[in-house]
């Protein structure tokens, strides 16, 4: 296991450019399962949960060539059904969430997948009924297997249908989406997920074939297609990724700009962080922060305490609660913050109690963040990242700490950061990878 040696306390300053969409590249790379001509992606993240997906790829015959260093070209004309019995595969698939968004596409193009349980963060239950209830609903045939926790689908031809959603799940959305589009007739999805990272897959799909509108709303309605052609995407910067860097600026009283920010994909994610008293500047499609000694939060109108809670799209993304709470723990005023979705998301907060924040969790759900206004900065300690998004909130927090912070596990960051320590350090941080 890897570790940062952070020394905090420096301000940073200059520019930095957003990796590729990490959540998007694991919808597109398993949308190249549904062709067998050429796909070219270019703005892939280099981070562990794609590579890991490439070589799950890789492993069922899919011809995959690096013709830059973040632009591949796929080609699954060979794929290799066997190779879903293999223990490889088992252990790829249960590495990563984004492994489920496979079953799709297999299933439409091959009339079988299967999957053990997906891997991905451990922030809580993660079912995946609504992405198997939606195949059955095409006509699959659906089994699962308890003692071994393996989903398999089988179906001869997918037929459209309506169907419902119980919840707009992200992936669930996707993963029925790619089946959709081979199925014979139309199918609506209604409760169907809206994030940028669904509406990219709908526009490559469509210019892959596929006949797909109310593309960003939460009703997709795809009239199937026999076959699908090849395609070139480029994937959206990650907005979590810019999240990040809004809060780091904040934490740290740094003064960055983000590049190519595509500010219209990023919904509620400027606001959220101007609430919370975050200056910033539009430049063009850059965000630029200015240094900020202090910054206060924002109340309602009647003056009582503003609330920072996740929704599904256009609503805020959970994704990016942990960020702001520690953005909170230094700025004037209170939040709550509240995470709806999951319910072992919030606990990484005992670490920031532990390096001088005013934290009160109400619940596994709930936060009350009192902010220091920067008169006692947070303390370096030793901790370790539960998980992707915690990880990079102890990071910013360890960054604007007084001393030293060791962060174990960081193989969790990297999950999501391409190589974080190196872009922040170019910038002014002091992080030692040990
Ligand atoms: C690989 C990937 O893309 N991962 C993202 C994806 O995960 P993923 O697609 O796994 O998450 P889902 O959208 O399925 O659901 C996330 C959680 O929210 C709950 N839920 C969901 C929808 C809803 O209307 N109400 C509700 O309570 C679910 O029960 C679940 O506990 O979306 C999540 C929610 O944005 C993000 O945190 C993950 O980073
Ligand atoms: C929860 C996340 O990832 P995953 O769904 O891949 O575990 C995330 O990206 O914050």
């Amino acid at each position: 296991m890897a570790s940062f040696e952070v020394i905090g306390g420096n301000k940073l300053k200059g520019e930095i450019i957003p990796q590729g969409a990490k959540n998007e590249a694991l919808q597109i790379l398993c949308a190249v399962l549904l062709t067998s001509e050429p796909v070219t992606i270019s703005n892939i993240p280099d981070i562990r949960d794609v590579n890991k997906l490439i070589e799950l790829l890789q492993g069922l015959g899919v011809h995959v060539e690096r013709n830059a260093p973040d632009t591949y070209t796929f080609r699954a004309d060979n794929v290799d059904l066997d190779y879903l019995d293999t223990e490889a595969f088992v252990a790829q698939g249960r590495a990563i969430r984004g492994s489920v968004m496979i079953v799709g596409p297999m299933l439409a193009r091959f009339g079988k997948s299967k999957l053990p349980k997906p891997g991905g963060d451990k922030i809580g239950r993660r079912r995946l009924d609504t992405h198997f209830v939606g195949f059955e609903k095409l006509g699959a045939k659906f089994e699962y297997n308890a003692s071994d926790d393996f989903y398999s689908v089988t179906a001869d031809q997918l037929k459209g249908t309506y169907m419902l959603l119980d919840e707009a799940s992200v992936t669930g959305t996707a993963n029925i989406l790619m089946a959709a589009v081979l199925a014979e007739g139309t199918t609506t999805i209604y409760n169907a997920a809206c994030e940028p990272y669904v509406q990219q897959l709908c526009r490559m799909l469509n210019r892959m074939g596929a006949k797909i509108s109310g593309i960003g709303s939460n009703m997709l309605i795809i009239e199937g297609v026999e076959k699908l052609g090849g395609t070139e995407h480029r994937m959206l910067p990650d907005m979590i990724e810019i999240g990040s860097f809004i809060g780091l600026a904040a934490m740290t009283g740094s003064e960055i700009t983000i590049k190519d920010c595509q500010i219209p994909e990023l919904g509620l994610i400027p606001d959220t962080f101007q609430r919370l008293g975050i200056k910033m500047e539009f430049r063009g499609d850059d965000i630029h922060i200015p240094a900020q000694d202090h910054y206060e939060i924002d109340t309602y109108i009647d003056g009582s305490i503003l609330n920072i809670s996740d929704h599904t799209w256009p609503g805020l993304t959970p994704d990016l609660l942990s960020v702001a709470l520690v953005v909170a723990t230094q700025a004037k005023g209170t939040a709550l913050i509240h995470q709806k979705m999951f319910e072992s998301r919030l606990f990484f907060v005992d670490k920031l109690i532990d390096m001088g924040a005013q934290i009160i969790l109400c619940d596994p759900h709930r936060a009350t963040v009192i902010g220091h206004n920067n008169h006692i900065p947070l303390r370096g300690i030793r901790m370790t990242s539960p998980d992707i998004r915690a990880g990079v909130a102890l990071l910013i927090a360890a960054l604007s700490a007084e001393g030293t912070s060791i962060i174990d596990n960081v193989e969790q960051i990297d999950r999501g950061y391409q190589n974080i320590d190196g872009r922040l350090n170019a910038i002014g941080a002091q992080i030692r990878r040990i």
